[in-house]
């Protein structure tokens, strides 16, 4: 396992601690009223702490450690991947928000392409940390600008939000859109194009 990093991947800010993880989710079971010495709640919270490291595990990877195959294939043209599903945790309720990404860039003059399945990697480095929909869309934009330096990049995530579904407002079915769009495909037609490729059904 790499260093633990920050949400915007500069610094450390602490490590996964399995023991107390299990603790506050025995404390919160106390919380709520229930018994977590019956039978079908003893093992829980160690379940739940060890589902917790991995529904979390993004905040220990770098989106540089995914992007590292790259080829020289001198395509020049827009290369997208859409659909990716999404399984994101929000971080004001700590309850899912799931759905799909649409990933697309433009690559660099000399080529430079990565794998395609290493745009859905990259997508889950961000999506497994405690999370806003907003900032899911921006980090996976701006690292693969960092990385790829490609000569564009359009990122388009559509999540249904289940702290709007299961709880508060209780909206099922409602879709929330963002998108970050950078570099050349800011020109207005580009970006027609490409949001037209990702609305095609
Ligand atoms: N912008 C944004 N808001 C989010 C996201 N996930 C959840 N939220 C919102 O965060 C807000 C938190 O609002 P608060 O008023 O502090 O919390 P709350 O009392 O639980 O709010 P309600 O959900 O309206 O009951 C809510 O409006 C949520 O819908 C997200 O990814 N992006
Ligand atoms: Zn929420």
């Amino acid at each position: 396992m790499t260093d633990p990093i920050s949400l915007d991947g500069q610094g450390p800010v602490g490590v996964f601690d399995e023991k107390r993880a299990e603790q506050a989710v025995r404390e919160l079971l106390i919380a709520v009223g229930e018994d977590p010495d019956r039978e079908g709640l003893r093992e829980t919270p160690g379940r739940v702490a060890r589902a917790y490291r991995e529904i979390f595990a993004g905040l220990w990877q770098k989106p540089e450690e995914v992007l590292t195959t790259t080829f020289d294939l001198g395509h020049d043209e827009m290369v997208l991947v859409k659909d990716i599903e999404v399984m994101s945790s929000c971080e004001h309720h700590l309850v899912p928000f799931v759905g799909v990404a649409h990933v697309g860039y433009i690559p660099s003059n000399d080529g430079k392409i990565t794998g395609l399945s290493k745009l859905a990697r990259l997508v889950d480095v961000f999506a497994r940390r405690p999370q806003v929909q907003e900032r899911l869309t921006t980090q996976i934009a701006d690292s693969l600008m960092r990385i790829l330096e490609p000569r564009g990049v359009i990122v388009v995530v559509e999540c249904e939000h289940m702290c709007m579904t299961m709880r508060g407002v209780r909206k099922p079915g409602a879709k929330t859109l963002t998108s970050a769009v950078r570099g050349q495909l800011r020109d207005p037609a580009t970006r027609a194009e490409a949001m037209s490729l990702i609305m095609a059904r």
